[in-house]
């Protein structure tokens, strides 16, 4: 493929330097809590890859807190996971505990805007104009949207057949992303970004790490990933200066019409975000947003073929209209299934948690799978049981896939109000079954744990 690149483009890859970014700072080890001391390459392999069952091993062997070593080398991360340092983690200051750092690898791909990449008073200032769009008013001018979406994506399953539900959950919130965040509704705009973005979403481990080395991008799968960002981008430069030039976004509910709209009110010379601004949130949202909303979805249908006492209850919630026993559905479903293993803040200065005082330069962790299957927090953690949420027995800081603090997940009120209808429409239609001798285990995919087999089901109609 030969496409012209915008300048805007070849300036993000040449900039952004994901292995070059962060704090130089490498920690003494001996300051640091006790773990497995083996090489840093092989760690990383295993927190990449097995993480599920190589956690909660460090756990029984190091106890309640432990450090582990991960790449680039001299780098180490610290896990915690009990409520009362997760606490500390989320209240840290956001001037010592950065989040931004760690997600540097994605710089070519999100930018240098982009909300998962900035600290300090860039993130405040992202934060501020980006959240109107994720309130409990913008969610529910989205909600119709999704229900239309949804209700298209049902229809076409067939009754009796075995399908992965994640293959078609990851389709259908695809869809959301581009309608209801992009606000693409025409069908030929909608035909020409679904390949760009679909290969955007895919790309493989090994070309995430060759960003860190820009000569790569002239070779194979590098090149044409950077050719694809080049035609995506053109594609969202062209939509961005289309719709400046509407006159009606007070009337539109998608949310790149309200990030159009939004100043500074404390600055009033603040002009809103900028072309490229607005080019890497969007980009942010799609990559944040899609997979992992598909995950939480398709984990808890199989949740609910997998018991049919408990899915009878859940249809039940769905023709009562009963969206608070829902979200509970999909809240246990997220706790049994962390989405997202942890999440990180890297250390600028000293910093003191749970009495442990940590060096600057140490990242640490709050563990989401210790979290959710601590006993005392959960007791009998192994079961399906949505009555937690509904009876009020789950405590601040032992549920945690959104993260917390001031990085919490921007978008959590948002998938949760999608999987809700999402549930509520599949249910409505159907009784949902898992196929015969049908088995699940996390798999890690890109940064998600995906069911390893896509969670397949079976629909048959009401
Ligand atoms: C089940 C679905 C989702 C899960 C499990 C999830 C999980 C997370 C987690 C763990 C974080 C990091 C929080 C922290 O560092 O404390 C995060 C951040 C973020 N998420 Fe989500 N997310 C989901 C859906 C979404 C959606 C639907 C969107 C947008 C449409 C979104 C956009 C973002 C953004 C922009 C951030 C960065 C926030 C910041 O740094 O200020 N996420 N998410």
């Amino acid at each position: 493929m030969t496409i012209d690149i915008d300048p805007r483009t070849e300036a993000r890859f040449t900039k952004m330097q994901p292995f070059g970014s962060g704090s130089t700072q490498r920690p003494d080890p001996a300051m640091l809590p006790d773990g497995p001391r083996f090489n840093g390459l092989l760690q990383s392999i295993m927190l990449m890859r097995f993480r599920h069952q190589w956690i909660p091993r460090l756990r029984r062997k190091y106890g309640d807190v432990f450090s582990i070593k991960i790449l680039p080398e001299g780098r180490w991360m610290v896990f915690f996971h009990k409520p009362e340092h997760v606490r500390e983690i989320f209240a840290g200051d956001p001037e010592v505990f950065h989040a931004g750092k760690g997600n540097a690898i994605l710089g070519p791909v999100m930018g240098e805007h982009s909300l998962l990449l900035v600290d300090s008073s860039q993130h405040k200032r992202a934060r501020k104009l980006l959240m109107p769009a994720f309130n409990g008013h913008a969610l529910r001018g989205y909600e119709s949207m999704i229900e239309g979406i949804t209700k298209t994506e049902v229809g076409t399953w067939k009754p009796g057949v075995a399908f992965e539900s994640l293959e078609r959950m990851n389709a259908l919130t695809l869809e959301v992303i581009l309608q209801v965040v992009f606000g693409v509704t025409d069908e030929e705009r909608l035909s020409e970004l679904r390949p760009l973005v679909n290969r955007t979403v895919n790309v493989s481990p090994a070309v995430f790490l060759g960003w860190g080395f820009p000569k790569l991008q002239q070779f194979g799968p590098w090149r044409r990933a950077f050719e694809n960002q080049a035609a995506l981008d053109q594609v969202l430069y062209r939509m961005i200066a289309e719709r400046r030039r509407e006159t009606d976004l007070d009337q539109r509910s998608d949310v790149l019409s309200r990030l159009l709209l939004v100043r500074d009110d404390e600055d009033p010379a603040d002009t809103g975000l900028t072309d490229e601004e607005l080019r890497d949130q969007l980009v942010t949202l799609l990559l944040a947003g899609h997979e992992t909303t598909a995950t939480a979805l398709a984990w808890t249908l199989h949740e609910l073929g997998k018991d049919p006492a408990q899915e009878a209850k859940a249809r039940d919630a769905a023709t009562r209209g009963d969206n608070d026993y829902l979200e509970a559905v999909l809240k246990e479903s997220m706790r049994l299934h962390p989405v997202i293993p942890m999440v990180v803040r890297h250390l600028m200065e000293p910093a003191t948690i749970g009495g442990i005082d940590l060096p600057a330069g140490a990242n640490v962790a709050a563990s989401i799978i210790l979290a959710h299957e601590s006993e005392d927090a959960h007791p009998d953690h192994l079961a399906f049981r949505p009555e937690r949420f509904t009876e009020g027995h789950v405590e601040t800081n032992t549920w945690i896939p959104f993260g917390g603090g001031v990085r919490r997940c921007i978008g959590a009120g948002f998938s949760l109000m999608e999987g809700v209808a999402v549930l509520r429409e599949v249910l409505s239609v159907y009784d949902v079954a898992l196929p015969p001798g049908t088995r699940e285990e996390a798999k890690v995919r890109n940064i998600t744990s995906v069911p390893k087999n896509g969670a397949k089901i079976v629909v048959t109609r009401r």
